[in-house]
């Protein structure tokens, strides 16, 4: 499973948590504006706005798990397995491979605005990277500070919603997880007061009752509706510390601790990572499973105007600040 979520204070925040029961071997990349983006079906830009996100990178290309380009678009996709399908190449439209989406976005658009526009005319094709890396069943959440969408490619075409919530999880479809929420429209922040029965005398015994109902598990509609309430609802002050903090927190609602997700015998799906863009100021800022200490790579302490993949390995393992 894995989560994503947008913050917005003074600067806007994208990330998301990547959970897994294996890595594929990532690596922040950052793809400067002269890379030559080779696509398989839409030509070459040689030259498109930087980028930087986690990536596996494999024949000198970034494939994409999740980033934001300097003109501050997110992009992640998630799993949405069972339901993803891919069109085949057709004529008379911009045919983008799956596993070319997040490029292709991020290199041009520089709002959600502009995004609809490229989306408009854009066939998501079933075309796999190699017979090594093949079709990755996904969906994706992309916005800026101003606005969020979910595309879902699926039997009966492409499809983009509106998100107005600014989170994505996994299945089901984007519109049935929004519907979800109105089962918990009676949550609040708030203590609750007893609208149970007027005779009866019940007290809120506990402070944090008022979002009792929300869901613990670690289902994709528990988690999309746990994230949402918790980032719907965060507060934070709006200075870098404070929001990057605030904003490890709202993800930190949906963790996946080792033992408790089984995916097969003796395999467990596990937060591997977790990502906190800054993406008004290109800052990738990460946490993994194993290492608590916030790490991060800035996109403008690096000359954007390259043509070469510039990635830094993800810093694993605890590092523990003794204190004597
Ligand atoms: C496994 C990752 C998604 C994690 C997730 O959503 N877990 C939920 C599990 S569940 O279904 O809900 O149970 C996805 C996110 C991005 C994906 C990668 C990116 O799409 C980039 C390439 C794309 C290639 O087609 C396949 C390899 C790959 C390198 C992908 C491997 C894998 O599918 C990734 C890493």
């Amino acid at each position: 499973m894995c989560t994503a979520a947008t913050y917005k204070t003074k600067d806007f925040y994208f990330g998301r948590t990547l959970d897994y029961e294996f890595s594929y071997g990532d690596q922040i990349t950052i793809t400067p504006r002269n890379y030559p983006f080779s696509f398989r079906h839409a030509g070459t830009k040689q030259t498109h706005y930087a980028i930087i996100g986690m990536a596996h990178v494999t024949e000198d290309y970034p494939l994409y798990y999740d980033a934001i380009n300097e003109k501050g678009v997110g992009m992640a996709g998630l799993n949405f397995v069972g339901n993803a399908a891919y069109a085949d190449v057709k004529p008379d439209v911009t045919n983008v491979a799956q596993f070319e989406f997040i490029p292709w976005i991020l290199s041009q658009c520089a709002s959600v605005a502009e995004v609809r526009t490229l989306l408009s005319h854009m066939n998501l094709v079933n075309t796999p990277f190699s017979e090594q890396f093949p079709l990755a069943q996904l969906h994706w959440i992309i916005s800026d500070e101003t606005a969020s969408i979910t595309v879902e490619s699926t039997a009966d075409g492409l499809h983009i919603y509106d998100n107005p919530v600014g989170v994505l999880t996994n299945n089901p479809p984007f519109p049935q997880q929004m519907f979800q929420l109105n089962n918990y429209m009676h949550l609040s922040p708030k203590q609750p007061a007893n609208t149970f029965a007027d005779d009866l005398t019940l007290t809120a015994y506990s402070r944090g009752m008022g979002a009792l109902g929300l869901p613990g598990d670690l289902s994709s509609a528990s988690r999309f509706a746990r994230v949402a309430f918790t980032k719907m609802n965060s507060i934070s002050g709006d200075s870098e510390a404070e929001s990057i903090s605030q904003f490890f927190h709202i993800l930190g609602s949906v963790d996946q601790q080792r033992g408790c997700c089984e995916v097969t015998e003796g395999k467990y799906e596990i937060t591997l990572y977790t990502s906190c863009c800054n993406a008004t100021k290109g800052i990738y800022y990460y946490t993994t499973y194993e290492n608590h200490q916030i790490s991060a790579v800035d996109m403008h302490r690096e000359n954007l105007d390259g043509t070469t993949l510039i990635c830094y390995p993800v810093i694993q393992g605890e590092q523990i600040h003794f204190q004597n």
